[in-house]
């Protein structure tokens, strides 16, 4: 059984390292527990349903914003659609619910989220919620409980339950003392954002309890990510989002950042298909389970060039916002994903021109020069 797999290894790893205090070569689970808020009846049954040649049960939480529709698709073509439960605590698109199966679901109810990880015998969990960087410093104390307080539960029945759980991180994890040229998986990371500090929470706790507790934790930071068919939820990169919408609506953009600021950036397929592939890497592969991902890294200006390819009229004026600008000085420029690539073989697709030429296609059908013509 998984559990007693995952408790034997983390009691090694404890025995190896400055010990539990257990004095004994074989410790009873309620020495170490299972999970910090296991009660005694869980140990013996969580878990027992899922064969591991049956597809996963995945819940995405925070689905409903710009990134958990896009992954809840793909993972429904892979796994089925009834096992693919999206949950946010906002009220879903039509669209959206007639698509799949949907829940609501907030993740700062700790009973509620156990209920629906219980009643719906989930395996795998994606945990989307999160308070992005720029309303992350607009409001702290929801930041700090959805970021944190909510991750929380997230760890514990994950551990709890024995699932195999990701957490995205993000290059808000790192800050001004950082190397940001390229910037590695390891160095210094001392952000000044209650969203990176979250996040950096989150990888920590998350590497802490796989070691502690055997959980199947696995995480990516992500650059920042665009989108054609979802809106960004109020970070930093938004800009490189909002260009293609005003391009094609106004033909007029006005851009928070300064021209020069360079951001690593991914289209959104490629950070869906990262997800899907480190979730499914064989444990051995992962000598880690942090991971840097990277696609490319520009500038509004190289950015606003290349979409002028497509609108050459676009019109582009620079009106900085001084709390982005500040986060976005302090982030990586480039992103060295080298383990990524050498441990389960990360590659990405898109690069700047192939991603505005797809964004184009995607949005072109509705632009102001389709109506023209
Ligand atoms: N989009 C990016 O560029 C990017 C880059 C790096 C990392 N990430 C990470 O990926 C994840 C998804 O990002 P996104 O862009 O889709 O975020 P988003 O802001 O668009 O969506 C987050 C969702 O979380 C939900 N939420 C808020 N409070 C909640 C609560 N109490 N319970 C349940 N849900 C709650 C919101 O309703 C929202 O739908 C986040 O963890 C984010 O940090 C995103
Ligand atoms: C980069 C990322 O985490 C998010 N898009 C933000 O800007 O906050």
């Amino acid at each position: 059984m998984p559990i007693v797999k995952n408790v034997s290894r983390a009691v090694n790893q404890l025995l190896q390292s400055s010990g539990c205090g257990c004095g004994i070569s074989i410790v009873p689970v309620r020495c170490i527990g299972i999970s910090p808020r296991q009660v005694a009846s869980d140990a013996s049954f969580h878990s027992v349903s899922f064969s591991e040649s049956d597809h996963p049960r995945v819940l995405i939480t925070g689905g409903l914003g710009q990134l958990g529709v896009g992954l809840a698709k793909l993972l429904r073509k892979r796994f089925g659609k009834n096992n693919v439960i999206l949950s946010d605590i906002r009220k879903p698109a039509d669209n959206v619910f007639y698509s799949g199966p949907f829940i609501y679901s907030d993740i700062l109810d700790y009973k509620n989220l156990r209920e629906i990880v219980v009643n719906n015998r989930i395996t795998w969990l994606f945990h989307y919620s999160a308070l992005l960087s720029a309303v992350g410093e607009a409001n702290v104390p929801l930041a700090r409980a959805v970021n944190i307080t909510g991750l929380h539960n997230v760890l514990d029945i994950a551990a709890e339950h024995n699932l195999r759980l990701f957490v995205p991180s993000t290059i808000g994890a790192f800050g001004p003392t950082s190397p940001r040229d390229p910037t590695p998986d390891l160095c210094i990371q001392r952000p000044r954002t209650i969203y990176g500090v979250s996040k950096v929470h989150a990888e920590l706790m998350g590497e802490y309890y796989h070691y502690r507790y055997g959980l199947d934790f696995r995480c990516l930071r992500y650059p920042g990510i665009i989108s054609a068919d979802s809106q960004p939820g109020g970070g930093t990169t938004d800009y490189a989002v909002q260009i293609f919408h005003d391009a094609i609506k106004t033909g007029k953009f006005q851009c928070n950042l300064k021209p020069d600021t360079r951001l690593p950036m991914m289209y959104i397929d490629d950070c869906l298909r990262a997800t899907l592939e480190v979730m499914e890497a064989p444990a051995e592969a992962l000598s880690m389970r942090t991971y840097n991902i990277s696609a490319m890294s520009f500038t509004p200006e190289e950015l606003a060039q290349e979409v002028q390819k497509h609108v050459p009229e676009l019109q582009v004026t620079y009106s900085v916002d001084a709390v982005r600008q500040a986060i976005a000085d302090s982030w990586p420029m480039n992103f060295d994903d080298s383990n990524a690539r050498r441990d389960w073989g990360w590659k990405h697709d898109y690069d700047l021109p192939e991603l505005v030429t797809t964004m184009f296609s995607f949005l072109g059908s509705d632009s102001r020069i389709a109506q023209a013509n």
